[in-house]
């Protein structure tokens, strides 16, 4: 084996950090290799450093990406490592995903302050949230709250909560374990009723398609359950064609050889919504995925994502 370190990529935040360390450790634990072989390379994106827009306001996902792209592109980089929910549908040529850790759970946290669930919120209490999904689910169940934008870090958000400028936010319960905040969790939201973000809870490793020795490097941490669910999921979003005004979600899961999936598009006032369901063997991940959204989107009709976007 080489000796020259691998050179990973990450954003700045507690979350990248906790996950890119995370990265590290399976890595050389597979490897059995020591800690000075992997180097974590910091970098800042456009989305880190725009925090009181929403992110379909100022361009989408992309925004969280781009830096470390380029970089993995021009081979500074050997590897990335991100929220699989943060990457644009469509990579920039050259670059894929390569493999995805263990999913965490995928279930939406509600964090209360004035109570501790969502139907136990007074009338008319405000809930922080930047997700188009999460504002939709929320008006879907609870059409007599307000919801506001509310943008950050994990850290902000929280914060901001126990300064009273909300009632209640909601996060992403994956995202407060590797934190190891679970504990200001109030309620788990059942995914039935408040369906995840598809690819929510999956770190991605993103890298050259091509280079041999990060291939296989990363073939021993890679969870080929966790890769095909959120192949599907991906698939999914995709054929909705991103649409990143559009409140999206998606969950598949696999059992053995098979996978089954539920998708569901919403409005953003949570009044309207189609869904779907399918389920078929693992090798079709992706076929399936696709298949739902277009079925979903023919159901929909044009009109659905014009009157809004
Ligand atoms: N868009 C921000 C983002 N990207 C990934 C996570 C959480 C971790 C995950 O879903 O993997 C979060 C925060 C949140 O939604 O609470």
């Amino acid at each position: 084996m080489q000796t020259k370190p691998f050179r990973i990529g990450t954003r700045g935040s507690p979350l990248a950090l906790a996950q890119a360390a995370e990265t590290r450790a399976r890595l050389m634990a597979a490897h059995n290799l020591p800690e000075e072989m992997f180097e974590i390379v910091v970098l800042s994106t456009t989305g880190d450093r725009i925090t009181d827009r929403p992110l379909s306001e100022i361009g989408g996902k992309g925004l969280f990406t781009l830096e470390l792209e380029e970089q993995l592109t021009s081979g500074e980089l050997d590897f990335a490592v991100h929220s699989s929910k943060d990457m644009p549908t469509v990579l920039p040529e050259g670059l894929h995903i390569s493999a995805y850790l263990p999913r965490e759970d995928v279930r939406d946290a509600l964090i209360g302050r004035t109570a501790s669930s969502l139907t136990a919120l007074p009338d008319g209490a405000i809930v922080g949230t930047a997700s188009l999904r999460r504002q939709a689910l929320v008006r879907r169940i609870r059409p007599d709250l307000q919801v506001t934008v509310f943008r950050g870090s994990v850290g902000t958000r929280l914060r901001k909560l126990d300064e009273g400028h909300v009632d209640a936010t909601l996060l992403a319960f994956a995202g407060l374990k590797r934190l190891a905040q679970e504990d200001v969790v109030t309620e788990l939201l059942d995914p039935a009723e408040f369906p995840p973000a598809p690819a929510q809870g999956a770190i991605c490793i993103e890298s050259r398609i091509g280079d041999a020795r990060v291939d296989a490097l990363l073939e021993a941490v890679n969870d080929r359950q966790t890769y095909d669910a959120v192949s599907c999921e991906r698939a999914f979003l995709m054929a909705l064609d991103g649409s990143c005004r559009t409140p999206i979600a998606g969950y598949a899961l696999c059992e053995g050889e098979h996978l089954r999936f539920s998708g569901l598009i919403l409005t953003p006032d949570g009044q309207k919504e189609y869904s779907v369901e399918t389920e078929g063997v693992r090798g079709q991940a992706e076929a399936l995925g696709r298949q739902a959204g277009e079925r979903v989107r023919t159901a929909a009709g044009p009109g659905f994502f014009e009157t809004w976007s």
